[in-house]
């Protein structure tokens, strides 16, 4: 039972645990409701920042979006406050972290077939949730999915990306490995850019790297423009008929959401 709504929030209804990940904007601490001992994860955004990039309407946008949303796969915002320096979003706290970490944990960087298959319908059922909602997530990728209680897979930050501690993929604005050929064209984009990221994942929870990952942006834009990629021998066919189902050029061309759910790889490998 999270905290009640209070009319308003500061900083010492709470004791500061641990950093849990680092951002552009300002860092994520684990925290805990004095009144209730409520654990929550605490992102304290500096204000300074936030004006300076122009970003405000983004986290106004972001507090009334996501404060509405009830999805055992995306991650609560319960509330937020600010004083005159930052803004803190009170948080939902995934105790596995990142699916960006867990990622890099893994022995072989990759994840077998049923574990990949079960992200990605939870990250299905997530996005369909959304879209019904209109609302673009824009920003799927393993740095922006977190692990709940029992690893259940949670979307979170509608706003900007939080890194880890030791993710590598840190561009001005996060990798440009998720990119979909119209956002890099800087095309106007609808709900299908999130299939496109679906399987941009999709591929690298099976693989262990991005489809278009290469040594510099321009490289990247390319081989995304030429949905020009590469699958490793041990993928299965039916997962390798799902990607080129969502790597698709033209964006009303990528499988819907309601068909990516019953595709034969996912029921294959998903109770
Ligand atoms: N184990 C964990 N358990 C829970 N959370 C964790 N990390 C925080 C995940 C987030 C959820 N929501 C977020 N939102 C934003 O960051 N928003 C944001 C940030 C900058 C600029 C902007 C804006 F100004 F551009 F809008 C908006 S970060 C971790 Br690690």
């Amino acid at each position: 039972q999270p905290p009640k709504p209070k009319k308003t929030w500061e900083l010492n209804n709470f004791d500061i645990g641990r950093l849990l990940g680092r951002g552009k904007f300002g860092n994520v601490y684990l925290a805990r409701e004095k009144e209730s001992q409520f654990v929550v994860a605490l992102k304290v955004l500096f204000k300074r920042q936030i004006g300076e990039s122009n970003v405000e309407h983004q986290v106004r946008r972001e507090i009334e979006i996501q404060s509405h949303l009830r999805h055992p796969h995306i991650l609560r915002l319960y509330a937020y406050f600010h004083d005159d320096v930052r803004i803190y979003l009170i948080l939902e706290y995934a105790p596995q972290g990142t699916l960006f970490n867990a990622l890099q944990a893994q022995p072989s960087k990759r994840f077998d077939e049923r574990q990949s298959a079960t992200y990605i319908k939870s990250l299905c059922s997530a996005l369909l949730y959304l879209h019904e909602r209109d609302i673009i997530h824009r920003d799927i990728k393993p740095e922006n999915l977190l692990l709940g209680h029992k690893g259940v897979l949670k979307i979170a930050d509608f706003g900007w990306s939080v890194h880890e501690p030791n993710s590598m993929r840190m561009t001005l604005c996060g990798t440009v490995d998720y990119l979909p050929p119209e956002m890099v064209q800087g095309k106007p984009h609808t709900k299908n850019v999130d299939l496109w990221s679906l399987g941009v994942l999709c591929f690298e929870l099976l693989v262990g790297h991005a489809p278009f990952y290469s040594k510099n942006y321009d490289e990247t834009y390319k081989k995304i423009l030429k949905v020009e990629y590469k699958l490793p021998e041990h993928i299965s066919k039916a997962a390798a008929h799902l990607i080129s189902k969502l790597l698709v050029l033209t964006p009303q061309h990528r499988l819907p959401l309601d068909q990516v759910l019953v595709h034969p790889w996912i029921l294959a490998h998903t109770k």
